[in-house]
C-alpha cells in the first residue's frame, strides 16, 4: 500500500489528495496552512496538563461527551475487550475548557475546522457524478453551523510494564465521523490496514497532516470513500518510556443532515454510541 504525500500548494493537490482518499481512505498533506509551532505548543502544554491532577476537575460527561476521559473510562474499540492505553480531553465549542492551559487548542480548533471544510470541498469536487448524486446536500453544507466537531487531545502514557496483556494504545477501529484531520504525533505508532490485509505505517514526520475518511462519509458516498481501519501500536525499546500526544479533529455534521436512505447523522451517531454504551463511557 502506498500513501503518497501530497503538497497542499500543488495545482493538482485536490485531485491527488482525493485519489489517495478513494484508494486508501487516507491522505497525507505537506505544506498545509496549520502552523506547526501552534501544534507543538499544544503538545507541550497539554502533556503538562495530563501530568497534573487538575485534569480530574473536568470529568467527562456522558451526555455532552466533553471533558477529561481517564484511562479507566477510556474507549474500548468495537469488537475489542480491552480498554485502550490512553487518556484524553474532548474540546467542543460549547464544552468545558481547562483554565490551566492557554487558548492555543481553541485557536487550533478554529483553524483546523476551517481547513477541514476546505478539504471537504475538495472531496465534494472530486466525487464522481453518481457519488455526488447520493449526497443530500454539498458536503461543506453538511457541517455549516455544526457545533459537534470534536477536537480530542490524546495522551498515551509511557508503558509501565504492568498493562493488561493484549491492551494496546489504540485498538483497530474506524472513525465514526465524516472526516478526521490529524497532525503527525509526537511519536510514531499509527498504522493503517491495507487492502492486502497487512498493517502499514502512516508517515509521521513532524509537520505532516494525516487525513482520513470516517464511517459517515463512507455511508454518504456509498463506500466510494472508504473508512479505513487504523490503530496505534505499543512502542518498544526506548519509545516505551515516552508519552505520545496526538490531536485528532473529528469533523461532525449537524444532526439533522441526511447521510443516506438509512441514516441521518443523528440516528447514525446514536446507533454507534448505543453499540459502545457500557464499554465506552
Ligand atoms: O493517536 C493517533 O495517532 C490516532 C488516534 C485515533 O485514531 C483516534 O483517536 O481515533
Ligand atoms: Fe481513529
Amino acid at each position: 500500500m502506498h500513501l503518497p504525500i501530497v503538497d497542499f500548494t500543488s495545482p493538482t493537490a485536490p485531485q491527488d489528495f482525493c485519489k489517495s482518499l478513494h484508494e486508501t481512505g487516507f491522505g497525507v498533506l505537506k505544506n498545509h496552512p496549520l502552523p506547526q509551532a501552534l501544534v507543538e505548543s499544544i503538545y507541550a502544554e497539554w502533556l503538562g496538563f495530563f501530568k497534573t491532577d487538575a485534569k480530574n476537575k473536568y470529568p467527562s460527561n456522558s451526555e455532552t461527551h466533553d471533558g477529561y476521559f481517564s484511562p479507566s473510562v477510556s474507549e474500548t474499540a468495537k469488537n475489542h475487550s480491552k480498554k485502550d492505553l490512553k487518556e484524553f480531553y474532548h474540546i467542543y465549542p460549547n464544552g468545558r475548557y481547562p483554565a490551566e492551559v492557554t487558548d492555543a487548542a481553541q485557536r487550533y480548533y478554529a483553524q483546523g475546522a476551517a481547513l477541514a471544510a476546505t478539504l471537504l470541498g475538495w472531496v465534494e469536487d472530486n466525487s464522481p457524478a453518481e457519488v455526488k448524486a447520493r449526497y443530500s446536500m454539498p458536503l461543506p453544507k453538511m457541517i455549516e453551523g455544526s457545533d459537534h466537531t470534536l477536537l480530542r487531545v490524546l495522551h498515551y502514557p509511557p508503558l509501565r510494564g504492568d498493562e493488561e496483556p493484549g491492551a494496546v494504545r489504540a485498538a483497530a477501529h474506524g472513525d465514526i465521523n465524516l472526516l478526521t484531520i490529524l497532525p503527525a504525533a509526537t511519536e510514531p505508532g499509527l498504522q493503517v490496514l491495507g487492502k492486502d490485509e497487512a498493517w502499514h505505517d502512516v508517515p509521521c514526520d513532524f509537520g505532516l497532516l494525516i487525513v482520513n475518511i470516517g464511517d459517515m462519509l463512507e455511508e454518504a458516498s456509498g463506500h466510494y470513500y472508504p473508512s479505513t481501519i487504523h490503530r496505534v501500536l505499543n512502542p518498544t525499546g526506548d519509545g516505551a518510556k515516552k508519552s505520545r500526544i496526538s490531536l485528532p479533529l473529528f469533523l461532525h455534521p449537524r444532526r439533522e443532515v441526511v447521510l443516506s436512505d438509512r441514516y441521518t447523522v443523528g440516528s447514525y451517531f446514536d446507533e454507534r454510541m448505543e453499540e459502545l454504551r457500557g464499554k465506552k463511557y
